[in-house]
């Protein structure tokens, strides 16, 4: 029977939407949103009307008939952590997420959005791996701090998705492969993945791991404790040095791996200095999953917006290849996988989660 799935996967820079016959896609946009505008937001939340406006223009334009949907699928957000999977969305789910509970991302609206147009359809809206999937094993979990313990936070979904589609192309199950996966985007996650399970990977949000686009990454803690108590900063302008205006926008002005490439290109020092430093930190994080993994790897995967840069790929590889080959899988998966997940429990393949 045909299912005809609606697709919304909001980002930190874009919202991207499709429409999906069983596995085909029928049509796809990204709507690009200007840093400007999303600039006047307070709260996540606060995007809410914007973000699920421009997806209903968008199906107006395309003429979509939304009474022809059998479901809607959205990218999950900050939950409680979660085994991989589909979820319904329900109500304690919607709440979390308007509440926040475990932080701001735009991942966030996906659920809400999703579940506000199917619920007048009175079909089922879903979400798919969301960014708190937790396989983290016990040794991981742990910090010097007693009272800071890690948390798995990362681009599950495309991990995921990147790492089933390589074990398909390499020809063998992924629950029987050590990957590592690099998700290379505004934000960057290395995750071990020991036999279908991401055993351990750096939070991509929280300030832990590579510096990334607009991300810092880890940062020895005495000159931030320092920064913090000195008066000169607020909490606000602090997390921002972190996440938004961190890792190569502070250095360059621009997260744009486009951008940055034609200045590197066009001989900017600076920008390609940046650039080595932040392949050298992906590099060294991939070199410390290899440890988790205890070098018993099959692959290296790169993936992610600025895998699409051969530049960058060069450069990585060229530190990590000693450890397993490198397989470049540029951009990401995620709409697709959001509509297989969907039709594996349609289709009974898979028993669908309960949020709780
Ligand atoms: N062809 C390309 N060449 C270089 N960089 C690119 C290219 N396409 C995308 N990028 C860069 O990759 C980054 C975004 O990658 P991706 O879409 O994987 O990000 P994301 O973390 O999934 O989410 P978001 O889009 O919300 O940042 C941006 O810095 C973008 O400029
Ligand atoms: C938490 C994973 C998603 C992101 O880094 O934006």
């Amino acid at each position: 029977m045909t299912q005809l799935l609606l697709i919304i996967n909001p980002g930190s820079t874009s919202t991207k939407v499709a429409l999906f016959e069983n596995q085909t896609q029928l049509i796809k946009k990204t709507i690009n949103h200007d840093p400007v505008t999303l600039k006047q937001f307070k709260r996540m939340i606060d995007q809410y009307d914007f973000r699920k406006q421009t997806i209903l223009d968008f199906l107006k334009e395309s003429n979509v008939n939304l009474n022809h949907l059998t479901a809607v699928v959205g990218r999950g957000g900050l939950l409680k952590p979660l085994a991989s999977g589909t979820y319904l969305v329900n109500d304690q789910m919607k709440q979390d997420l308007q509440n926040a509970i475990r932080g701001e991302h735009a991942s966030n609206l996906g659920a809400l959005i999703a579940s506000a147009i199917a619920e007048p359809l009175h079909i089922p809206a879903y979400i798919v791996d969301p960014v708190v999937v937790d396989e983290m094993h016990d040794l991981a979990r742990y910090t010097g701090m007693k009272d800071i313990q890690r948390v798995s936070t990362f681009h599950a979904l495309n991990q995921k998705a990147v790492a089933k589609r390589a074990a398909l192309d390499m020809g063998k199950p992924y629950d029987s492969l050590n990957l590592i996966v690099a998700h290379l985007g505004g934000g960057i996650s290395v995750g071990s993945h020991q036999k279908g399970k991401v055993i351990d990977v750096n939070n991509a949000l929280d300030g832990d791991g590579p510096m990334s686009p607009e991300r810092s990454g880890s940062v020895p803690l005495g000159p931030l404790y320092r920064m913090c108590f000195s008066g000169q900063y607020t909490l606000d302008q602090i997390k921002r040095m972190n996440y938004g205006e961190g890792g190569m926008v502070a250095y360059l002005g621009t997260n744009d791996g486009i951008e940055i490439m034609k200045k590197i290109k066009s001989g900017d020092e600076l920008a390609s200095k940046i650039h080595e430093v932040m392949c050298y930190q992906i590099s060294k994080e991939i070199g410390a999953a290899s440890t988790v993994l205890k070098g018993q790897v099959d692959a290296i995967i790169l993936t992610g917006g600025f895998a699409y840069n051969t530049l960058t790929t060069d450069l990585i590889k060229s530190r990590v290849d000693f450890i397993a080959p490198v397989l470049i899988y540029p951009g990401e998966d995620e709409m697709l996988a959001l509509a297989e997940g969907a039709l594996r429990v349609i289709h009974h393949e898979e028993e669908v989660k309960v949020y709780a």
